[in-house]
């Protein structure tokens, strides 16, 4: 059976650009993605994005608008990714590079996709576009989605 980990991202994003992290090491080293992590027993998905993104970039945010929930299946793996995907639209302080991760803006028309996961190709024209939506990637391996769903929904 699947047992399902609950993930956090979020994306800050300002008119015309979008912050990344570069992960320095670990899972994701070598990847641009939004920040993010698990979430903690006894800690909420919201207070858990807060706690990562801070940790990560060094910002804080007021207010964080919750677009999307996008599950990962691995094959022959038994675990889910339930990642909880946050757009911040205002940010407090400075993006602050970690041990982790290296913070970047980048033009919302020059994401790097080809050093992201593969799935953030499909999804991020959604998120600039302040759209929700509901996703599903099954992963073969890290590179190859061999399957996928993903819709756009009113209400998350
Ligand atoms: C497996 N595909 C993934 C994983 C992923 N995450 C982001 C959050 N991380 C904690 C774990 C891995 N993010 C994207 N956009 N795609």
């Amino acid at each position: 059976m699947f047992t399902n980990k609950l993930l956090t991202l979020v994306l800050v994003v300002q008119p015309g650009r979008v912050l990344l992290g570069m992960k320095k090491r670990g899972f994701r080293a070598g990847k641009w993605n939004g920040f993010g992590g698990k979430v903690q027993p006894g800690e909420t998905i919201e207070e858990a994005t807060r706690q990562e993104l801070q940790e990560e970039s060094g910002l804080t945010v007021d207010a964080l608008d919750k677009i999307g929930n996008i599950k990962f299946e691995f094959i022959r793996e038994t675990e889910l990714l339930d990642a909880h995907v946050f757009r911040a639209d205002n940010y407090n302080g400075e993006p602050t590079e970690s041990d982790e991760m290296r913070p970047q803006w980048f033009d919302s028309d020059k994401i790097p996709f080809g050093q992201m996961w593969v799935d953030n190709i499909l999804w991020f024209p959604l998120m600039l576009q302040k759209k929700k939506f509901l996703g599903y990637f099954k992963f073969q391996g890290h590179d190859l989605i061999i399957d996928h769903k993903l819709e756009e929904v009113e209400n998350l």
